[in-house]
């Protein structure tokens, strides 16, 4: 009989690259819809942070090829206008897990410095090839061409190939090119409705995506009016940690740790320096590279249990505006009724964040049985977990729709976008976004704001609906009215009428305006005769 072969336990370390390799789906990657889905979202998000951030109006091409439709491989290609990628950079901005320029304090669409490593791993995994940049940056006399693929093992870039060559024009901006096993028919609608969102988040951009059947749309851009870019700020107190702590401490030039308070972090100026030292048991000439762990600790709950500071600014954020909502909404879904607010900044656990929110009703938006929402976060459009998103347990769930006089099924779109530093998604994917009571709270005053107004729109709709249908009936009877008194009004002398028709036509007209308040030009020209 065989033995039972008992091994040791085998322990090895696991580098980011691996990691994300074997656990795709927390990033969105799951499966081959999905794959596709994921990898359009991660370069057009590139694409527009590499444009905007830097004021550039955005113009985006992407283009899905089927390259072997039998075998599900396909081809992304994503072109753009932006800043371009420095060549030094390149390699591992698309190579090495965890590598981004958007590790700082300011809202953008990328945080993580993983999506654009995932979208290629999951190309070499798949297919095999490599993943081909082309980029230009801005200022820069070449253009250059990378074929990148992410080592596994080492999270290293590989290049096999790599070339440079002057550059005529004065484009600049990056195209990248990934082949992937997907399933583009599965995931044809996800990323038709992802574009279109974009559009009506970012009216300023143009963007244009060629499919696999060969079918262009385009979303031209409706203004050149652009959110203004966030700022990058400094730390607030409140949203740092030990580790945090010891990172800033590292980087800093600080020579005391009141300097280092002062200098390093938002909302800390010398007085609250000191109130802050003296809690934390700390002298203020203490060279911060000295911390203990406790020390680092008794600072960093000073930070936490200080009531007084000002809220963390909103410099670094940027928020999309009501009147670009409003373009976005009208110009995409054409509705009747547009509105849209953006709330004035907040803040949760020492992050910023600002919610906005444009509902669109009638028009073009076909009636459904419950509110249709767009939800974003930081500019994206978030298409799945919808049911698990904070947007949906407020517009989904807890406003009551016909207190503002919408009854189901109704043609009604409602926009909610949190606009953060940090927003708490549930995952790496970046689908749904946690239920902070702060956030949740925003967006239900913001979502009650536009309805608001969406139920003054719709409460003088149906008077002006009733006072027409009034109008009608009234006006029905001219005419006959008309007819019946002036014949009564016959002299039997003279046999002649004393008022003709038309005279007292317009003098019920004139009684009839009188009684529904409105001028007698606006009643309807074509009088109805009843049978
Ligand atoms: N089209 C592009 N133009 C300019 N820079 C780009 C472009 N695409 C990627 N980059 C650079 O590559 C970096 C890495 O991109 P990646 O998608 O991996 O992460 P991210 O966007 O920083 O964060 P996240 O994982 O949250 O998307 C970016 O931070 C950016 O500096």
């Amino acid at each position: 009989m065989a033995q039972a072969v008992v091994r040791a336990e085998q322990y090895r370390g696991m580098g980011a690259a691996e990691f994300f390799y074997r656990n795709k789906e927390i990033a969105g990657f799951g499966n081959p819809t999905r794959a596709i889905y994921q990898t359009v979202r991660e370069l057009v998000e590139n694409s527009l942070d590499a444009t905007e951030v830097h004021k550039i109006p955005p113009k985006i091409v992407v283009q899905v090829e089927a390259v072997d439709p039998d075998k599900n491989i396909y081809r992304v290609t994503v072109d753009d206008n932006g800043i371009g990628i420095p060549p030094d950079k390149a390699p591992y901005a698309f190579g090495r897990v965890l590598y981004s320029s958007k590790y700082v304090a300011r809202q953008t669409r990328g945080m993580y410095g993983l999506g654009v490593k995932m979208a290629v791993l999951y190309g070499q995994m798949t297919v095999g090839k490599p993943t081909l940049v082309i980029t230009s940056p801005r200022g820069s006399k070449f253009t250059y061409r990378f074929k990148v693929k992410v080592n596994v093992k080492t999270n290293e870039p590989e290049v096999p190939e790599k070339g440079e060559w002057p550059k005529s024009g004065d484009w600049h901006g990056t195209r990248v090119s990934i082949e992937l096993v997907g399933d583009w028919r599965r995931a044809r609608t996800k990323i038709l409705e992802y574009i279109k969102r974009t559009a009506i988040i970012a009216p300023y951009a143009d963007i244009t995506i060629i499919t696999p059947e060969g079918i262009l749309v385009r979303y031209p851009r409706k203004t050149y009016e652009m959110p203004e870019p966030p700022k990058e700020a400094k730390p607030h107190p409140k949203g740092i940690d030990i580790e945090a702590l010891r990172q800033i401490i590292d980087k800093s030039k600080a020579k005391t740790l009141k300097q280092l308070l002062i200098t390093e972090f938002q909302s800390i100026g010398p007085k609250t320096a000191s109130v802050l030292l003296k809690r934390a048991g700390l002298e203020p000439d203490l060279n911060p590279k000295t911390l203990t762990d406790d020390q680092l600790k008794a600072l960093v709950d000073a930070f936490h249990s200080y009531e007084k500071f000002r809220p963390p600014s909103p410099e670094p954020l940027s928020p999309i505006g009501a009147e670009l909502i409003k373009i976005g909404l009208k110009s995409v879904l054409k509705p009747e009724f547009v509105e849209a607010v953006t709330r004035r900044p907040s803040a949760y656990g020492g992050h910023p964040f600002i919610v906005e929110v444009g509902i669109a009703y009638g028009g073009e938006i076909p009636p459904a049985d419950q509110p249709v929402l767009y939800r974003y976060a930081n500019k994206i459009p978030l298409l799945y977990d919808e049911k698990s998103d904070v947007a949906w347990k407020v517009v989904g769930e807890t406003i009551d729709w016909s207190n503002y006089k919408v009854s189901f099924p109704a043609p009604l779109v409602v926009l909610v976008h949190i606009a953060s530093t940090k927003v708490p998604y549930k995952g790496v994917g970046k689908e749904s976004v946690m239920e902070v009571p702060e956030i949740e709270r925003e967006i239900r005053l913001a979502v009650q704001e536009v309805a608001r107004k969406l139920k003054r729109y719709l409460t003088k709709k149906e008077k002006e609906e009733e006072l027409q249908k009034k109008v009608i009936t009234f006006m029905k009877y001219v005419p006959e009215v008309a007819r019946s008194l002036s014949v009564l009004s016959i002299d039997p002398e003279t046999k002649k009428k004393k008022y003709d028709e038309r005279s007292l036509e317009e003098k019920l007209k004139e009684i009839i305006a009188k009684k529904l308040g409105i001028p007698k030009e606006e009643l309807p020209e074509v009088v109805i005769e009843i049978e």
